[in-house]
């Protein structure tokens, strides 16, 4: 196994992986660099929701490597990826997945509380990212008196409140008016660059894809944009509990 060529916070080659039977990845190539916002564009279907679990270490690729931080990802145990996700990841998709149970301020603390930290450090860097996204009045409030984009909102800010090295975000915006996915995607990507939090971003829509650094196409589960590197064997088949 050959580290990867180049500067790269995550770098992954050839990836294949298939959903009971059905392949979603037939060859995805992708390097990104520390601090860089990367947008995935592709239409329904294309394989982005896969990619992002292969580069994040929920899926693991029937062929092709992820490398993250210059090592291996696809080769570790599943309790491995798991604590990876947990200390270095963050995740934001499509529906917020708050605790109804919770306010916004106690969802957006509650990574940093799964780690450890006590509730009043993670209380407080909860208020910050709350106010950084501009949700910070509504922090007392439960997710069923906010408003989807309001819920978004606190969403994001439970994915950044570790400050994590790498954002995952699948189609974040998808289900709000275009006048909040804007404000959504200004406010997760200033947060981002601010922080040199690198991003990648699966998206179906051009627009949202501008908020990027730079864009690269999926379409029918191939993708080719990075450096390939030595050629590599392929892994175990693509699952979940590897
Ligand atoms: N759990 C699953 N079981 C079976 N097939 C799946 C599963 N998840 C995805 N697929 C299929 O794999 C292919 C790629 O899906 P994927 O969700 O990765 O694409 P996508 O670009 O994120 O699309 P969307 O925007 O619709 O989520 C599609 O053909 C999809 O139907």
């Amino acid at each position: 196994m050959t580290a990867p060529p180049g500067n790269h916070l995550l770098w992954a080659r050839g990836l294949r992986c298939s959903h009971q039977g059905s392949p979603a990845l037939l060859g995805a190539t992708v390097g990104v660099p520390p601090g860089e916002i990367l947008a995935v564009l592709g239409p329904r279907g294309a394989g982005k929701s896969t990619l992002l679990a292969c580069l994040s270490g929920q899926l693991r690729p029937e062929a092709g490597e992820v490398w993250f931080d210059g090592t291996p990802l696809h080769s570790r145990s599943r309790g491995a990826r798991e604590r990876l996700r947990r200390d270095r990841f963050g995740w934001v998709g499509p529906v917020p997945g708050l605790v109804p149970e919770l306010t916004a301020r106690e969802n957006a603390a509650l990574p940093l509380l799964l780690r450890g930290a006590s509730y009043r450090t993670a209380r407080r860097a909860a208020d910050e990212w709350l106010e950084r996204l501009d949700v910070a009045p509504l922090a007392r409030r439960r997710p069923a008196d906010l408003l989807q984009s309001q819920r978004q909102r606190v969403a994001v800010a439970r994915a950044l409140v570790t400050v994590p090295d790498v954002l995952f975000a699948d189609e974040p915006t998808a289900p709000l008016h275009r006048p909040d996915q804007a404000h959504v995607l200004r406010a997760l990507t200033t947060a981002a660059r601010t922080h040199r939090i690198t991003v990648v971003l699966a998206t179906h829509d051009p627009e949202a894809a501008r908020y990027a650094d730079r864009t690269v196409p999926i379409l029918d589960g191939l993708l080719d944009a990075g450096p390939a590197g030595p050629a590599q064997e392929g892994t175990a088949p693509c699952v979940t509990s590897a």
